[in-house]
Order: C-alpha cells, then sequence, then structure tokens
C-alpha cells in the first residue's frame, strides 16, 4: 500500500478509467495526462493489457482463450502490472494514470458467461484506486462510434455488444460502490473528451490539500 496525497517528488495518485469500448477511455486518458503534466504533475500513464509478459500473453491469447482462464489471465496481469509498474511510480510521486483497470475485469469477461461474483472475489485484493471513472455513454451512441472506428475484438463482435457493455458497467458501478471504491461517472455521450477530463481532473485535485509541489 502506498500512503496517499504526496511524496518529496510530487503527489502519487492512482486513477483507473473504465468504461464501454468506444466511450473515449484512450482520448480521455491521454488529455487528463496533459492537463496535469501543464499544471507541472508528475504522470505515468499506463494501461491493461499491461506491456508485461503477463498482459502480452493475455493481449496475444483473448481471441482464442475464454471464459475463467482468460479472467484469470488478466487477473494475473492485474496484480503484476500492480507490483512491477503501478506501485514503484506511485512511490516516486507519479499521478498514475491506467486506460482499463478493476471494472474491465468485471465487465469483460462477462461475455464469456463467467459469473460477477467469481470475477469481483478474482480482483478484490488489487490496489484500490484513489479514483475510479467510469465512463458512461449512451450505447448507440459508442455502437455508432465502433462501427467508424472500425471493432477489433471478438467482445465488440458479439451481438447488441454495446447495450450489454453498458449494462454490464453499471452492475459494476454498483459493486464497486458498494465495496467503498470512490466512483467518478461520467457521461461521455454529449460532450468533447476535454471537457471530460477537465471534470476528471477537478475532481481528482479535490483529494488532495492544495500544496506546492517540488519546491
Ligand atoms: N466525446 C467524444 N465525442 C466524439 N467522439 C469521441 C469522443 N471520445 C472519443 N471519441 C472517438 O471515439 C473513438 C473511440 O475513442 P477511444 O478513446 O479509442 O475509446 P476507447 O478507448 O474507450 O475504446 C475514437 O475514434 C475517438 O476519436
Ligand atoms: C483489462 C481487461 C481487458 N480485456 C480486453 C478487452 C479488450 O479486448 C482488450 C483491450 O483492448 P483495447 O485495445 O484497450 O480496447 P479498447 O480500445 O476498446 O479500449 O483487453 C479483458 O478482456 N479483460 C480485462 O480485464
Amino acid at each position: 500500500m502506498t500512503s496517499k496525497g504526496s511524496s518529496s517528488h510530487g503527489r502519487n495518485l492512482f486513477v483507473s478509467v473504465d468504461g464501454p469500448s468506444g466511450a473515449g477511455k484512450t482520448t480521455i486518458v491521454r488529455h487528463l495526462a496533459q492537463i496535469l503534466v501543464a499544471q507541472g504533475e508528475h504522470v505515468h500513464v499506463t494501461a491493461e493489457p499491461s506491456s508485461g509478459p503477463i498482459g502480452k500473453l493475455a493481449s496475444e491469447l483473448t481471441e482464442t482463450v475464454t471464459g475463467h482462464s482468460l479472467a484469470c489471465l488478466y487477473a494475473a496481469d492485474r496484480y503484476h502490472h500492480i507490483e512491477t509498474e503501478i506501485i514503484p511510480h506511485l512511490k516516486t510521486g507519479h499521478i498514475v494514470i491506467t486506460d482499463r483497470y478493476i471494472a474491465s475485469g468485471l465487465v469483460v469477461q462477462r461475455f464469456d458467461g463467467v459469473d460477477p461474483v467469481f470475477l469481483w472475489q478474482l480482483n478484490e485484493d488489487a490496489e484500490r484506486p484513489d479514483l475510479v471513472v467510469i465512463l458512461e455513454a449512451d450505447p448507440d451512441v459508442v455502437a455508432d462510434r465502433l462501427r467508424e472506428r472500425g471493432r477489433h475484438t471478438r467482445f465488440q463482435f458479439a451481438p447488441d455488444s454495446s447495450h450489454k457493455e453498458v449494462e454490464y458497467y453499471r452492475q459494476a458501478t454498483e459493486t464497486l460502490d458498494a465495496a467503498g471504491f470512490c466512483v467518478l461517472q461520467v457521461d461521455c455521450s454529449r460532450q468533447p473528451p476535454e471537457q471530460s477530463a477537465a471534470f476528471i481532473r477537478d475532481r481528482l485535485m479535490l483529494l488532495v490539500p492544495n500544496e506546492v509541489v517540488d519546491s
């Protein structure tokens, strides 16, 4: 566990961003990082599946391995990612932003019929973010964005995938809320990603006392 707030190097805050495919996770993470860097923060952007050995394996196997096995692989990647990348960057005073984290683990494997209770048990020991951002979006809007961008995973080809995914994220949000996580829902259907990123940044800055960084 890291202590929240600041270190001798800067603030250490941990933020995760999850939401349906096409909601704008990657775009918003990029804007959020830019805003934070511009205000002088040390920022480390990461993503899951991670770039580590288990993350690479999970990416390679996503189209061919299913269900419980894949859920365990993604959870293994998450715990390894925490140990080797997330915690070390928090310890050196970074704001760590991850594009996908626990909520994705609670949602995506449901397309393969894995029980949400099993998914929660697999993920419940993972380092808790200071802020869990869940992007919400109208399923028809994200389906349109996916059509334009091109679908690239088997989950995105599942019938009615955007509607199902939005519903699974709603349920995952309830689970995380009930477990005491600090969850921020952001509707990304009708506002530009820059505006969503600014909203997240404002909320994040409320979590730490106002103080001078790196004097
Ligand atoms: N708020 C928005 N309004 C319109 N288009 C958006 C918005 N956010 C993202 N997009 C577009 O939607 C597509 C998916 O965005 P991306 O950030 O890759 O989503 P995700 O990482 O959630 O799959 C991209 O083409 C992106 O430019
Ligand atoms: C983190 C995580 C990802 N995934 C899968 C979902 C996606 O197929 C893939 C991540 O691909 P990515 O390119 O990030 O998808 P997107 O652009 O839609 O955000 O990893 C899981 O199945 N379980 C998980 O726990």
